[in-house]
């Protein structure tokens, strides 16, 4: 479960942001709502243990990550916790493959070719494992930022738009495939967005005001 509790921020000389407390079951899938500015992307790292807030409590499966030393978040973030950005961050110089080993080894995690053939499988991109990201489509960059971000099995899958910048095809296949990966697990998943053609794919809303 993840709960989200009294957590208000502020940056510098910005006036306070509130968020209304949430609550969040295992397993479940949440579209978050919010116009530009309004803090979507303030409170995924937030979620994410990226940036501690000014107030208030996040806890992740009882843990609450800010009680965490830094070291101990690293380590909880990279097995918990799957992020995918609205562009791929891959390491150019490394492929494929070898960009999802190094998410196993920054979790200090073993390596797993086994795991990772069989996330390249089901996000059907297999054949691009020994390729270097510079060689692969938009589309297929998506792909491999979801299995970037399913690797370690998290039990909280996090997307900040991850659909605006594809056509309306790529980004229907991205949703069903976020869903399907987050399904695979029961991970949690949170998919930020004002993407209107992705909404009706969710029973759950948190809108910022
Ligand atoms: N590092 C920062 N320093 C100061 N103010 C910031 C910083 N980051 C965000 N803000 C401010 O906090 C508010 C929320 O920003 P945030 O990026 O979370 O919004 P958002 O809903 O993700 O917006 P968008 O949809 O446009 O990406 C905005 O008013 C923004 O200007």
């Amino acid at each position: 479960m993840i709960s989200l509790k009294s957590v208000v921020h502020s940056y510098k000389d910005t006036k306070p942001i509130s968020f209304k407390d949430w609550q969040i079951n295992n397993g479940e899938q949440w579209l978050l709502l919010g116009e530009s500015g309004s803090g979507k992307t303030t409170l995924l790292h937030i979620l994410t243990g990226i940036l501690k807030p000014k107030q208030g409590e996040v806890n992740i499966n009882q843990t609450s990550i800010y009680s965490l030393s830094s070291k101990n978040l690293d380590q909880f973030r990279g097995r918990n916790i799957g992020i995918i950005f609205q562009r791929p961050h891959l390491i150019k110089s490394l492929t494929i493959a070898e960009n999802l080993l190094l998410v196993q080894s920054f979790a200090k995690l073993p390596e797993d070719h086994k795991r990772i053939d069989e996330v390249l499988n089901s996000l059907d991109i297999i054949h691009k494992k020994d390729a270097y990201p510079s060689t692969l489509s938009q589309g297929q960059l998506q792909r491999v930022s979801i299995a970037r971000a399913v690797i370690n099995k998290p039990a909280l899958l996090i997307a900040d738009e991850p659909t605006s910048s594809l056509d309306d095809k790529n980004a229907t296949a991205v949703l069903e495939l976020l869903m399907e990966q987050s399904g695979l697990n029961q991970a949690t998943l949170i998919v930020a967005t004002h993407d209107k053609r992705v909404k009706d794919a969710f029973t759950h809303t948190y809108s910022l005001a």
